[in-house]
């Protein structure tokens, strides 16, 4: 069914590049969704990416309590190109003008490809942007508020899973230890619990050895007998294949996509593995990043807004339960219901 708002297709007049902006939904307010650099074999391929991102980020804004709804740019490259840095600019500044056209329905930041520099060079056609730097007068880096969300969620699957919300004791497997699952891995420690970390750099081993974690190869953990996978590398790492192998109670990190795809959810629930739908555990990075430059709150509302991540995943947990869905139909049909 099309259920988009506004899609906003051109050829870049600087760049020459294809331009997509897709609005899924303003119903809850401002549409929000980075922007997204990267080659694709058709442009076409380009705006199915808008399509669907769009739609998952309306979804992740009303679990995430944000009066915000979802949106998507996409800087449509062909496959193989690196632009320079001048089409680089040129590129999105394009992007730039077709979201002030927009007039404030909305506001994009920094996807794949793109990083808080770049917004800047965004900021030179629209304010309609967020996650600048912090000394650019940006809210700087979103990982420590999805990595503060990620932590929020985990003590909610405990909770659901054995009882009692505290970390100490429980054992979790933290696979990739980058900006966000190092600082989950370092949040566990200081609770208590206990930890196998993997990474496929090496020089993530040192953290391990700080935390008094147990190193293992990406596969290990994967497979590790632990209360909680925590998954913060890349999207995919559920399969049928992965999730048969799985000898965890529960599975919930920030991870972006990490269903191969939607009926692997199936799998793990009929397998009893409560997993926690990444969209709900990663809303952490947007809340923070949205938080300064688009709402002006407080570092106490930021926080509240966070720890609801935990409330959110309760009431998901909850109605899955009394429904007899996965959670990742529950928290579709709470999204639906709030975003209208
Ligand atoms: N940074 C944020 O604020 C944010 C917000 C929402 C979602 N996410 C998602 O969280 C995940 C982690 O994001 P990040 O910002 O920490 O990224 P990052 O690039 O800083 O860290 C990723 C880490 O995973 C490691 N890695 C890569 N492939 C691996 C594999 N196969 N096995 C084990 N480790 C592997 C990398 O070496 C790196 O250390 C991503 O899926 C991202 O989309 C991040």
């Amino acid at each position: 069914m099309f259920s988009h708002e506004r899609i906003i297709i051109r050829r870049g007049p600087e760049s020459g590049l294809p331009i997509i902006v897709a609005v899924h939904s303003t119903a809850l307010g401002t549409a929000l969704g980075g922007c997204r650099l990267k080659a694709y074999p058709q442009w076409q391929d380009g705006l199915a990416d808008a399509l669907r991102l769009s739609a998952a980020m309306t979804d992740k804004c009303a679990l995430a309590g944000l009066p915000n709804g979802g949106g998507k740019t996409v800087i449509a490259l062909p496959t193989g190109a690196t632009p320079d840095p001048g089409l680089r600019v040129a590129a999105l500044h394009d992007a730039g003008s077709v979201i002030e056209e927009l007039g404030g329905h909305y506001a994009t930041g920094p996807d794949v490809g793109t990083g808080p520099d770049d917004m800047v060079t965004i900021g030179h056609r629209t304010n309609h942007v967020f996650c600048r730097p912090a000394g650019a007068g940006g809210s700087g880096d979103s990982s420590p508020g999805t990595a503060a969300g990620t932590v929020a969620a985990l003590r909610a699957v405990c909770r659901a899973r054995f009882g009692s919300t505290d970390p100490a004791g429980r054992s979790f497997a933290v696979v990739g230890l980058g900006r966000v699952g190092g600082r989950v891995a370092r949040l566990l420690a200081e609770s208590g619990a206990k930890l196998v970390v993997a990474d496929v750099d090496p020089a993530k081993r040192s953290l391990a050895d700080e935390l008094g974690a147990t190193w293992a190869t990406p596969e290990e953990a994967l497979t590790a007998a632990v209360d909680v996978l925590v998954p913060a590398a890349l999207g995919g790492l559920l399969t049928p294949t992965s999730v048969a192998a799985l000898r965890c109670a529960a599975v919930a990190g920030p991870a972006n996509n990490q269903l191969d795809t939607p009926a692997t959810a199936d799998l793990l629930h009929n397998r009893d593995i409560l997993w926690a739908p990444d969209y709900v555990v990663s809303a952490g990075g947007v809340i923070s990043a949205t938080a300064v430059e688009l709402h002006h709150e407080s570092p106490q509302q930021v926080t509240a807004r966070l720890d609801a991540i935990a409330d959110t995943l309760t009431e998901v947990f909850a109605s899955a339960q009394r429904d007899g869905v996965t959670p990742s139909a529950a928290a579709t049909a709470e999204a639906r219901r709030r975003a209208g």
